[in-house]
C-alpha cells in the first residue's frame, strides 16, 4: 500500500501581503480584515506570519497573511525567511498564496518595486497596493497609476491604510477573474540579477516621470537637533526621564480610586458574609491578591501611553542610532536596540523582536539579555516597594524622588544587561566584530489618536487578563495553601504559621535570610515564578491571612512599610532587577533558541546575579544603615 500525505488547507483562496518594511502592510491587514495587530513606525514590527479574513466585495471569503517587510527574496535573517518560505510554498502546513498584494510606500518606488520585479519572478499573481498615497501627495508626488499598472502588468490600488481609503476598491479587485493569472507588462524581469532589477527599475521611474529627488522634509529639519551628536542623547536621557516621573506624578488619583474601590468590595463582601473559609477565601484570598495588583494599572498605562507615542511618531528608530556607539562598545549592534525595548513592555515580544537580528551571535546575545530589561510586570513589584520606603519629596529642584529612584532601577537593569552582553562578547568563541548599523529612519508622523487609545485598550485587556488569569489561579492556590491544615488547638499565631505554606515559606527563607528576605517573601517568590506580579498579590494574601482576627483587609503599602526594614525593601528591588521571576519567558528562549540549554543557562546565571546583588545591597545598606 502507498502512503501519500494528505495536505489539509482551510477553504478559501489564499492571499499574501508582501513589502518592504513599515510600507503599511499590517496597517493594511488590519483594515481589510478587522483585526488590531501591531503597527508602528519602524522597520520589523511584524516578525510572524498573521492570518486573517476578509471579503471581497462580492462577498466572497478569502484568506490574508501578514508578513514580515523584506528587501529582497534573499531572506538574511529569520523574519525575512519566513515571508520567503511563504511565497515558495515551503512555509509548513501552508500552500503557496494563490494571490500576492505587493504593498508599496508610494514615497520610496525605487527600493519598493525591486521587490516587485522579484515577486512576478516567482511566477505569482500580483496586485499592487500603492500605499501612503497622502505622504506621496504632500511630498509634491503625482504618480500615474494607469501607466504603473500597464508597465508592470499588474492591477494597481492607490491606498491611504491609516485613513481607510482604497480598501473598497481593493476589495471590488478580487472578484475580477483576471486578477487571480499571471500576466506580462511592458517590464519584463527574466534576468535576476540584482543590477539588471536596478536598471530596469530606473528605466522605468525615468518612464513615469518619477526619476526625480524628493525634496528634504521637515523629517530632516527635525533631526539635525534630535541626531544631533550633543544634542541628541541630551534630549534622549530628558525624554525617558520625564517618563518615568510622569509614571510617578500622574498615577496617583487613578490608583487611589481603584484603591479605594477594592476596599469597599472587600468591607461589602465582608459584611455580608460570615466568618468562615467562604469569607476568606473571597475577602483575604482574592480580593486582597488581586486587588493588590490591579491598583498598578494606571501606571503601566501610563508608560505604554509615551512608549505608544514614541514608537508611533518614528524617534524609536532614532533612539538605536544614538545608542548606536554605545552599544556596539559592549558588542551589540544599533539592531538590538528595539527588540531590547519591546523588552520593556515584555520580554516575550523582546526576544520574538529579535528574529530581525541577520547574526546569529548578536541573536542569542540579546536573547539572553533581553530579560533584564524592566518588562512591565516589574513595574507593580518596583511601585509598591518605592510606594512604601521611599519618601514622596522632591530633590534638586522639582524632580520627583520617587521618580528618580525607578528611573535608576530601569538603568541597573540596563546597564547589568550592557555588562552581561560585554562579558559574552569578551569570553565566548563567537566572533564578534561589529557591524556599522544599517537602519531606515522613517519620516516622523503624529502619532494618530485612534492608534494610541488601541494600544492602551489592548494593554488594559493584556493586563485585566493577566490578574483574572494566572494572578487569579496562584492566588487561589496559595490562599489554599495558606489555609490548611490549619492551626493546631491552642495555637496562638495566625493559621497560616501552621499551614503548608508556612512551613515552605520558612523552609526557603534560610536559604534567603542572608539577602534580608523574611518567610513571607520567600514563600511569596515561589508562586512569582509564574509572573512577577504574582508576588505582589501573594504577599497581599499572605498578609491578609496573618493578620487573621483582627481587621484583615488592609492595604499591603502601609504594612509592609511598617514590618520591613529597608535594607530588606531595597535587597528586594535589586532582586527583581535580575531574577527570572518569569516561566514563559524561559519557555519563549526555549522555543527560539531551539533547546532548553539556554532557559537553563539564563535561568541559572540570573538567579546567581540576582542573589548577588541582592546580597550585596543587603549588606551594604544594612551597614550604611546600622
Ligand atoms: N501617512 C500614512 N501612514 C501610514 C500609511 N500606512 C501605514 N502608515 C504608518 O506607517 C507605519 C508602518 O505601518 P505598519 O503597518 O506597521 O508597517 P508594516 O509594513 O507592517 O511594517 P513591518 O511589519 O515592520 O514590516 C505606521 O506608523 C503606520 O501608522 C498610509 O497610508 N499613510
Ligand atoms: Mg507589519
Amino acid at each position: 500500500m502507498t502512503e501519500s500525505v494528505i495536505h489539509l488547507h482551510p477553504a478559501g483562496k489564499l492571499l499574501a501581503l508582501v513589502g518592504n518594511p513599515n510600507c503599511g502592510k499590517t496597517a493594511l491587514f488590519n483594515r481589510l480584515t478587522g483585526s488590531n495587530q501591531k503597527v508602528a513606525n519602524y522597520a520589523g514590527v511584524t516578525v510572524e506570519r498573521k492570518e486573517g479574513r476578509l471579503k471581497s466585495a462580492a462577498g466572497k471569503t478569502l484568506r490574508l497573511l501578514d508578513l514580515p517587510g523584506t528587501y529582497s527574496l534573499h531572506p538574511r535573517s529569520p523574519d525575512e525567511r519566513v515571508t520567503c518560505d511563504v511565497l515558495a510554498g515551503r512555509a509548513r502546513g501552508e500552500k503557496k498564496p494563490d494571490l500576492v498584494v505587493c504593498v508599496l510606500d508610494a514615497t520610496n518606488l525605487r527600493r519598493n518595486l525591486r521587490l516587485v520585479l522579484a515577486v512576478k519572478r516567482q511566477g505569482l499573481p500580483v496586485v499592487i497596493a500603492l500605499n501612503m498615497a497622502d505622504l506621496a501627495a504632500s511630498r509634491g508626488l503625482s504618480i500615474d497609476v494607469d501607466a504603473l499598472s500597464r508597465e508592470l502588468g499588474v492591477p494597481v490600488v492607490r491606498t491611504i491604510a491609516t485613513k481607510g481609503e482604497g480598501i473598497d476598491e481593493l476589495k471590488a479587485l478580487l472578484d475580477r477573474p483576471e486578477v487571480w493569472t499571471t500576466r506580462e507588462g511592458v517590464v519584463t524581469a527574466s534576468s535576476s540579477s540584482q543590477e539588471a532589477d536596478h536598471a530596469t527599475v530606473r528605466d522605468l521611474l525615468k518612464r513615469l516621470g518619477l526619476d526625480r529627488h524628493l525634496p528634504h522634509l521637515p523629517s530632516d529639519r527635525v533631526d539635525r537637533v534630535l541626531l544631533h551628536p550633543v544634542a541628541g542623547p541630551i534630549i534622549l536621557m530628558v525624554v525617558l526621564f520625564l517618563l518615568f516621573q510622569a509614571v510617578f506624578s500622574w498615577a496617583e488619583p487613578p490608583m487611589d480610586a481603584i484603591k479605594a474601590a477594592v476596599d469597599w468590595l472587600g468591607q461589602t463582601i465582608s459584611g455580608y458574609l460570615p466568618e468562615g473559609l467562604l469569607r476568606s477565601l473571597l475577602v483575604d484570598g482574592i480580593i486582597a491578591g488581586c486587588g493588590a495588583v490591579l491598583v498598578f494599572l494606571p501606571q503601566i498605562l501610563i508608560l505604554f501611553f509615551f512608549i505608544l507615542l514614541l514608537e508611533e511618531s518614528g524617534y524609536l528608530p532614532r533612539a538605536a542610532f544614538l545608542l548606536d556607539r554605545l552599544m556596539g562598545s559592549v558588542g551589540l549592534s544599533g539592531r538590538s536596540f528595539i527588540p531590547l525595548l519591546s523588552s520593556f513592555a515584555c520580554a516575550i515580544p523582546g526576544i520574538m523582536a529579535t528574529r530581525s537580528i541577520a547574526n546569529p551571535r548578536d541573536r542569542l546575545v540579546t536573547i539572553m539579555i533581553a530579560p533584564m530589561m524592566t518588562c512591565s510586570a516589574r513595574l507593580p513589584v518596583y511601585a509598591l516597594l518605592i510606594g512604601a520606603f521611599i519618601p514622596q519629596r522632591e530633590v534638586w529642584g522639582g524632580l520627583e524622588l520617587q521618580g528618580l529612584v525607578l528611573f535608576g532601577l530601569y538603568l541597573v537593569g540596563i546597564v547589568g544587561a550592557f555588562a552581561v552582553a560585554w562579558v559574552l562578547k569578551r569570553f565566548t568563541s563567537a566572533g564578534s566584530q561589529v557591524r556599522p548599523l544599517m537602519m531606515e529612519l522613517p519620516i516622523y508622523h503624529w502619532p494618530h489618536a485612534r492608534s494610541i487609545a488601541i494600544g492602551l485598550w489592548q494593554r488594559t485587556e493584556i493586563f485585566v487578563k493577566r490578574v483574572g488569569g494566572v494572578i487569579l489561579t496562584m492566588t487561589i492556590v496559595l490562599w489554599a495553601l495558606s489555609s490548611f491544615p490549619g492551626a493546631p488547638p491552642g495555637a496562638t499565631g495566625a493559621p497560616i504559621e501552621y499551614s503548608i505554606a508556612g512551613w515552605i515559606g520558612r523552609g526557603l527563607s534560610h536559604l534567603l535570610a542572608p539577602i534580608g528576605f523574611n518567610w513571607q517573601i520567600s514563600l511569596a517568590l515561589v508562586p512569582g515564578m509564574a509572573a512577577r506580579e504574582v508576588a505582589i498579590s501573594s504577599l497581599g494574601t499572605v498578609y491578609a491571612l496573618s493578620a487573621a482576627g483582627e481587621d484583615a483587609a488592609q492595604a499591603l503599602t502601609p504594612l509592609i512599610a511598617s514590618s520591613w526594614s529597608l535594607p530588606t525593601a531595597l535587597s528586594l528591588l535589586a532582586w527583581y532587577v535580575f531574577a527570572p521571576q518569569c516561566l514563559s519567558t524561559l519557555a519563549a528562549v526555549r522555543r527560539e533558541t531551539g533547546g532548553l540549554k539556554m532557559p537553563a543557562i539564563m535561568l541559572a546565571y540570573l538567579f546567581g546575579l540576582a542573589y548577588l546583588a541582592s546580597f550585596i545591597t543587603f549588606r551594604v545598606a544594612t551597614w550604611l544603615l546600622g
